[in-house]
């Protein structure tokens, strides 16, 4: 029957894939890591791109479409780039019968994709700022555990790969975007995040440097990174020729930002906000906010019962929220309601004879389970106020967790000591490459070593004199650190 039979802080990991399956989110696939994303889950990702797309037109960054399939020449022409990568790509070896004469892989990201045509299209300076985004998919074959939305061989998502003249520009936008991706995390999907910067063992290789918004999952312990924006420098102008000739004449080469994000975000939301009873989705992002039961009872005014859920969902309708009714015959409204709480929807309102005959309806919030009461006469706007309500609730309750799990250190000791507490920890160190790879070895294990997560904008003070909890050398600046998907 209905009810999920893992429970959240039991066993993560098949909680997390019952609810994504029972929640009507994803339908595993018979080729693993791969997964059907269904209209539940899709329309998550619509809602979010209903947000960004226009955000990044405003930006006057346009939308294109470049192939899938990447010849070997070009994917390989960026060694040092790919080679930590290498393993992941998956290729077209045949077509039918027939071998292809050179392989052709299957885009993992785009650069190797775009940039010799931007090298093409950049002539002169009024060619810039080049700024294309892609919706579209990429293909990593990954091995490590597959975990639908959060890593998959195949997902959906956006990349941005804009060129300027001058770094001021692209350092400019790198942030702009990464402000964009904190508005999609905290204000839609009401999941805090971390700006910072990624520390150089992290970062993109390809790049200048990176910068991300970093998410953390209290039940697991484990830092996410949620989005991703790169200033990649002229690193890429140099490998594919991407210049111009500036105002004065000059050879030039571009300055270039990349940045993405993806159907992790979905995984994320779910795994924060989810519980006992299924998905908890926050109004921004549900396709159905409310749902509008019907109880009748007996031989009591059905027809009326009926008549006044209809009037309830086109009130809400009309005033822009996205209402549905539920007015199967063939299920009890007890089945109903356990079902449409393990589909997360945030509200759910009851119509049987009292309600009728007291002209209100019985409100039920899934974040906390209140029922209220509501007098049909200003019925759309107690509705908006619960659901604004909800979603403010939803991001609190996640931060006052998120801000729980945070724990800042100075010694060794004390950083093996939270990271066993699950923590998210806050750490003075000297942001050397060497002391990040030595706090790995230090910390492998079958959960995986410890990293950088990022290193914040909003650095704490760091008084003369503090030493690197891991090397003992002067501390350079604070980082977060912990075990990470
Ligand atoms: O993260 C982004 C934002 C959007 C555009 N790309 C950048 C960097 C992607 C880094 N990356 C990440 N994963 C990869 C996997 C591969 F198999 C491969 F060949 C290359 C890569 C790879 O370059
Ligand atoms: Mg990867």
């Amino acid at each position: 029957g209905l009810g999920l039979t893992n429970k959240k802080a039991d066993n993560f990991g098949e909680w997390y894939s019952e609810v994504v399956v029972n929640g009507e989110m994803i339908e595993y696939y018979d080729i693993s890591g791969c997964y059907i994303l269904r209209p539940w889950s899709m329309a998550i990702w619509e809602i979010m791109q209903a947000f960004f797309d226009p955000e990044i037109k405003k930006m006057k960054i346009k939308n294109c479409y470049f192939p899938v399939f990447v010849s070997s020449t070009v994917l390989e022409k960026e060694k040092d780039h790919i080679e930590g990568f290498a393993p992941e790509v998956a290729w077209v070896t045949r077509s039918g019968k027939s071998e292809l004469e050179i392989p052709i892989a299957i885009r993992p990201t785009s650069e190797t994709v775009m940039y010799p045509y931007y090298s093409k299209w950049i002539r002169g300076h009024r060619d810039l700022p080049l700024k294309l985004n892609q919706w579209c998919n990429v293909v990593r074959w990954e091995f490590s555990n597959p975990t639908p939305f959060i890593r998959s061989r195949e997902f959906l998502w956006q990349e941005g790969h804009t060129a300027f003249a001058t770094k001021e520009e692209a350092d400019t936008e790198v942030l702009e975007i990464l402000e964009l991706y904190r508005r999609i995390y905290e204000e839609y999907l009401a999941v805090p995040v971390i700006k910072g910067k990624k520390s150089e063992l992290e970062k993109f290789a390809g790049g200048l440097y990176t910068t991300s918004v970093e998410a953390f999952i209290p039940n697991t312990g484990r830092g996410i990174q949620g989005a991703t924006s790169h200033c990649l420098g002229q690193n890429f102008a140099k490998m594919f020729d991407i210049n111009y000739e500036n105002e004065k004449g000059e050879r030039a080469m571009v300055w270039q930002n990349s940045w993405a994000y993806s159907t992790r975000t979905i995984g994320v939301m779910v795994m924060v906000h989810g519980d006992d009873k299924g998905l908890v989705l926050p109004p921004k992002v549900a396709s159905v906010q409310v749902i509008v039961i019907p109880v009748p009872y007996k031989d009591a005014d059905t027809q009326g019962i009926l008549d006044a859920c209809s009037e309830t969902v086109n009130a809400l309708l009309e005033a822009g929220i996205r209402a549905e009714s539920d007015s199967r015959d063939n299920y009890s409204p007890g089945w109903k309601y356990s079902q449409w709480e393990m589909k997360g929807v945030p509200l759910r309102i009851e119509i049987g004879p009292k309600d009728l005959a007291n002209k209100q309806v019985r409100a039920v919030r899934r974040d906390s389970g209140a029922k209220i009461d509501i007098a049909n006469a200003g019925l759309v706007e107690e509705i908006k106020k619960l659901l604004d309500n909800i979603q403010q609730n939803l991001f609190d309750v996640a931060k006052q967790k998120r801000d729980e799990c945070i724990q800042v250190i100075h010694t060794w000791e004390e950083f093996i000591e939270a990271l066993n507490q699950k923590k998210m920890i806050l750490a003075p160190w000297a942001d050397e490459k060497e002391v990040e790879e030595d706090v790995k070895a230090r910390t492998k294990g079958e959960t995986g070593a410890a990293k950088t997560l990022c290193s914040p904008f909003d650095q704490p003070e760091l008084p003369e004199g503090t030493i690197c909890f891991a090397s003992g050398k002067p501390a350079k600046k604070w980082s977060y650190w912990g075990r990470s998907y």
